[in-house]
């Protein structure tokens, strides 16, 4: 029951709030303004930590010299390409070398080999993925290679994704760096005890993909309100494998620490964008544990390098929208890559 007494203090209460409001309004900042600069501080400190960690990738870019020889700068090897995929490990293979990578290899299957030779002479391309012989005739080269990025258009025919099992054993046993893509990580779904606990592998999952994992790991579905930790949980829950969660912000994660980037793209999401992405990281991950944790700060240099390349992809995004629009497709993106380097990492 509300008594006089009461009324009378909610009341007086609903007085004084009307006149602070109205004060508020007359002579203090009105509250968009006040919204927008706590909005702009936090966006401020979230540049700031950005502007860090680009720093940090700067650290592990080596040095053009004349003193090196072909192929220290990075051997980069594709597995991925079968009959309908061809432009996936293509789009790979080149961003490799075009970020900065001596040699580019392609292991594809033989009906994709003669259409990626077609689209570059500038790539290697070894026709074995589907053969019986495919482990050990990508085992000969596993010692020249300094990074593999797996599956961007592989497909998820049986025999094949059982061939990349074992290439991927064979990588582990000679400690090779890996980069998990596309149907790399459909694989990585079904048998996660495949990269468990192994530190140089980085996923690189689209939304699909980080949901199918994340179920596949965590058997439940993940909080879409909390992405920062359901990134932070399915790393940990492979062993601290790094995680990158692509999509409007990148979300980055080695179990231990969380990083975002939100460097500006644009609206524009035709396909091929991730396949830059992962052929950008295969060659900066090679770069960042041969730079070590002193070039990184003490920051995990395969975190470093997985934000470069977030960083990279969204900033050739970026610029191939402001020429190309609506049409922009990733091989204009793929054009952009030398300026869009340059831009952010040779400043
Ligand atoms: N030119 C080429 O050769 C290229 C070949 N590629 C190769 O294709 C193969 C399959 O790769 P993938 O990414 O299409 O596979 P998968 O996980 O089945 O996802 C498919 C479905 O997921 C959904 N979806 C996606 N994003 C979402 C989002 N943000 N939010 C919500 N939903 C989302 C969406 O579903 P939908 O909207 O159609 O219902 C989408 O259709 C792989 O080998 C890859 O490398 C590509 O690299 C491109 C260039
Ligand atoms: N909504 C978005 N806004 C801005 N950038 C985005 C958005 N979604 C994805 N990206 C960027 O696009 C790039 C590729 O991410 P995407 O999720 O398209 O990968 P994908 O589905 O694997 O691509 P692909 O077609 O190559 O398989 C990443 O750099 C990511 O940051
Ligand atoms: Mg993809």
């Amino acid at each position: 029951m509300v008594t006089r007494a009461g009324a009378a203090t909610a009341v007086a209460g609903a007085v004084v709030v009307a006149l602070l409001s109205a004060a508020l309004a007359l002579y203090g900042p009105p509250l968009d303004a006040v919204l927008e600069r706590a909005f702009s501080l936090r966006k401020a400190h979230s540049i700031k930590d950005m502007e860090n960690t680009l720093q940090l990738v700067r650290n592990i870019i080596p040095p053009l010299s004349s003193t090196k020889h072909k192929g220290q700068d990075g051997r980069i090897g594709v597995v991925g390409g079968c009959q309908e995929y061809t432009g996936a490990p293509y789009f790979a293979a080149i961003s490799a070398l075009k970020v900065g990578a001596d040699l580019s290899h392609v292991f594809c299957a033989s009906a994709a080999a003669p259409v990626i030779k077609a689209y570059s002479p500038e790539l290697i391309v070894h026709p074995v993925l589907d053969s019986p012989n495919a482990v050990r005739e990508v085992e000969k080269w596993l010692p020249r290679l300094h990074a593999l990025v797996v599956g961007p258009g592989l497909g998820r025919d049986d025999a094949l994704l059982r061939n990349v099992q074992g290439i991927l054993e064979a990588s582990k046993a000679r400690d090779i760096p890996v980069v998990i893509d596309a149907d790399g990580l459909w694989l990585v779904a079904q048998q996660p005890a495949l990269i468990h606990g192994y530190r140089k592998a980085v996923l690189t999952p689209n939304h699909m993909e980080f949901s199918r994992l994340y179920d596949a790991v965590l058997r439940g579905p993940m909080d879409s309100d909390d992405s920062h930790g359901s990134v932070l949980r399915l790393s940990q829950a492979l062993g601290n494998v790094t995680v990158v969660q692509k999509g409007e912000r990148d979300i980055l994660s080695n179990g231990q620490q969380v990083l975002v980037c939100s460097q500006e793209g644009s609206s524009r999401r035709c396909g091929g964008q991730g396949d830059l992405l992962s052929g950008s990281l295969g060659v900066l991950v090679h770069w960042a544990l041969l730079a070590g944790p002193e070039k990184t700060n003490g920051s995990s240099p395969l975190l470093v390098a997985a934000f470069g390349a977030c960083s990279l992809t969204r900033q050739c995004n970026h610029q191939a929208f402001q020429k190309h629009g609506r049409s922009t497709t990733t091989s204009d993106m793929i054009a952009e890559v030398g300026a869009a380097f340059s831009k952010l990492f040779e400043t």
